[in-house]
């Protein structure tokens, strides 16, 4: 007899999507929406499969309450800030979400939002409802040979710049990750830094994700470097902007308008902006149609359904049926890889180009191909795990062990495996080499015989350290008296260091210093750190 499997759906999904669970032979489909905390802990240990939108939190005190028989919960959408992913991969279960299905959708919000913004539409409908023929007040901005700037040229902003070409806007974009021929492609102006873009167009639109380096990226400065009378648009996430500054830049006309999908708190029915008469918003409607609501349903349903019946799937965000298929010496080779994958991609500010994972020692001569492993592009499953590490400090909510090595191929990035069966200092390691159009980085790390994974060598620098984030990495010439400062900063900053470790350069001058902080260095200590005499460059090398 076939296996029966139950799926729960817990937010309020299309109807097709439902449909495709129901008629799949051996799935039983229960939706239940709004329940409260209480009543979804009862029942959750009878599921195999949850699919939520955004309502539903999936966090570790819900988890406790599975008895171990979930096995996948499917995002319909992109955000997966409600889901707890490193809580659910522990326990084997897979996490998926949907990224492309709402692309277009947020792609054509985008321009309503902004032709409206240009328009005033909103306003010029009320006064018009409330009984007021006035066409003096609404003198609208045209677009026709406009500068617009794209800040993140991924997805959504590669679409939004295709239909701004056909409107005749010449469009710019900023995005320090892709590279310049897929901008020349879509007929976009990639330029090397936001300050130039903001000096160089009269529409900016933000299409990147939430991420450390992307969190409050347009502020009070930014703004100032617009032109007056510019017009700002976010359909991408909430925390781009910061909210204060935007509501001072539109209240003292610095800004002609803004239009806005999403908000620091979300619901956001008493935020600053809604009370100015330049600002147009939106509760989040970005994914807001039919088309898109079905795209992410019926997407996430297929990929519930797969995981269920062991076929392929393609959108898991954490790959734990890997893990679980890897011995325990691999396993602490794969985790290692994505951390030494993150450092160097925390430290990487430009596009890249090339990356080369090279395996040395005989532990890694064996077959770890896809019929063993189901990984993207053949690659190893370590090499899957370096390029997430890579990428995530970047991306985040859009990359995953599935996904990295298909954004890597999109993005023009040659990737190269090499196996060399000797190994001349250590049993076994592995190293990351990435190349971008200025610079080589590399690191190498190894596994100790009692499983302890360490680096033993960042750039040029024969440095020993536990990849662990949250830690600061730093350059520097070499001085008497430098670590005393950078120590004495992060004391006063109430980090306590639990591991230390600095080398100096084979040539000598320079060093490199790597610190386990235990928390995040904030971005204000991270310039004063920059600002001490002898320091390099300095990174923050985040946890999430
Ligand atoms: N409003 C909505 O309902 C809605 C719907 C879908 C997606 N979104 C949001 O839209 C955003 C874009 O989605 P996408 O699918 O295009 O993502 P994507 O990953 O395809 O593209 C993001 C781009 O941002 C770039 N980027 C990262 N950091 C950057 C930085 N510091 N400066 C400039 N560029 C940077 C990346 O290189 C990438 O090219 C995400 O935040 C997503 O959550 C919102
Ligand atoms: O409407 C939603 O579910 C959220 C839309 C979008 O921001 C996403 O995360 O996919």
């Amino acid at each position: 007899m076939e296996q029966q499997f139950n799926v729960l759906v817990s937010d309020d999904i299309s109807e097709k999507g439902i449909e495709l669970l129901e008629q799949e032979p051996g799935i039983h489909v229960d939706v239940k929406t709004k329940l409260t905390r209480e009543e979804l802990y009862a029942i959750i240990a009878n599921y195999d499969g949850l699919v939520t939108r955004s309502m539903t939190t999936v966090d570790q005190e819900l988890l406790d309450h599975t008895s171990g028989r979930l096995r996948v919960v499917g995002r319909a959408g992109v955000g997966l800030d409600n889901v707890d992913v490193e809580a659910a991969s522990k326990k084997g279960i897979v996490v998926l979400n949907t990224p492309t299905g709402n692309t277009l959708a947020a792609t054509e919000h985008t321009m309503a939002m902004l032709l409206a913004a240009c328009r005033m539409i909103p306003k010029a409908h009320n006064t018009l409802v409330g009984g007021k023929w006035d066409r003096k007040s609404f003198m609208g901005f045209e677009l026709y040979k406009r500068k617009l700037g794209v800040i993140g040229l991924g997805r959504i902003g590669s679409q939004v710049a295709r239909r701004a070409r056909g409107f005749e806007m010449d469009v710019y974009a900023y995005d320090p990750y892709i590279l310049k021929d897929k901008a020349e492609a879509l007929g976009v102006k990639l330029l090397g830094s936001l300050d130039e873009l903001l000096r160089t167009v009269d529409v900016i639109t933000l299409h990147t994700p939430r991420t450390p380096e992307t969190l409050g990226m347009i502020g009070k400065r930014e703004l100032e470097l617009l032109p007056d009378g510019a017009i700002v648009v976010n359909v991408a996430r909430g925390g781009l902007i910061n909210e204060k500054d935007l509501h001072d830049a539109l209240k003292s006309g610095k800004l002609r308008a803004a239009a806005v999908d999403v908000f620091d708190k979300e619901p956001a029915t008493d935020n600053i902006l809604l009370g100015l008469d330049n600002v147009i918003v939106t509760p989040h409607l970005g994914a807001n149609t039919d088309a898109s609501q079905i795209n992410v349903a019926v997407m996430v349903a297929q990929q519930v359904i797969n995981v269920l019946k062991d076929r392929d799937y393609e959108g898991a965000v954490n790959i734990p049926s890997v893990l679980t298929k890897l011995a325990d010496d691999f396993r602490v080779y794969f985790e290692l890889a994505e951390k030494m994958g993150k450092v160097l991609g925390s430290m990487i500010g430009e596009a890249i180009e090339e990356c080369s994972i090279v395996y040395r020692g005989s532990l890694f001569d064996r077959e770890f191909g896809p019929r063993s492993f189901d990984v993207p592009l053949n690659l190893m499953p370590f090499s899957v795990a370096a390029l997430k590490g890579i990428l995530e400090p970047k991306m985040q909510e859009g990359v995953s062990y599935i996904s990295a090595p298909y954004i890597m191929r999109e993005r023009g990035v040659a990737i190269e495996e090499k196996k060399i069966s000797q190994s001349r200092d250590y049993l076994s390691s592995v190293e990351i080499i990435v190349k971008t159009e200025n610079s080589t980085r590399s690191i190498v790390g190894t596994v100790f015989e009692n499983a302890m994974a360490r680096v033993i060598r960042l750039d040029e620098y024969d440095v020993d350290f536990n990849p662990e984030a949250p830690m600061l990495i730093f350059k520097n010439q070499d001085r008497n008296g430098l670590i005393g400062e950078v120590a004495t900063l992060l004391g006063e900053a109430g980090i306590n260091i639990s591991h230390f470790a600095l080398n100096r350069h084979p040539r000598g001058e320079t060093a490199l210093g790597v610190v386990n902080t235990g928390v995040a260095v904030s971005a204000e200590l991270l310039t004063r750190l920059n600002r001490v005499p002898g320091i390099m460059n300095a990174w923050v090398i985040r946890s999430r």
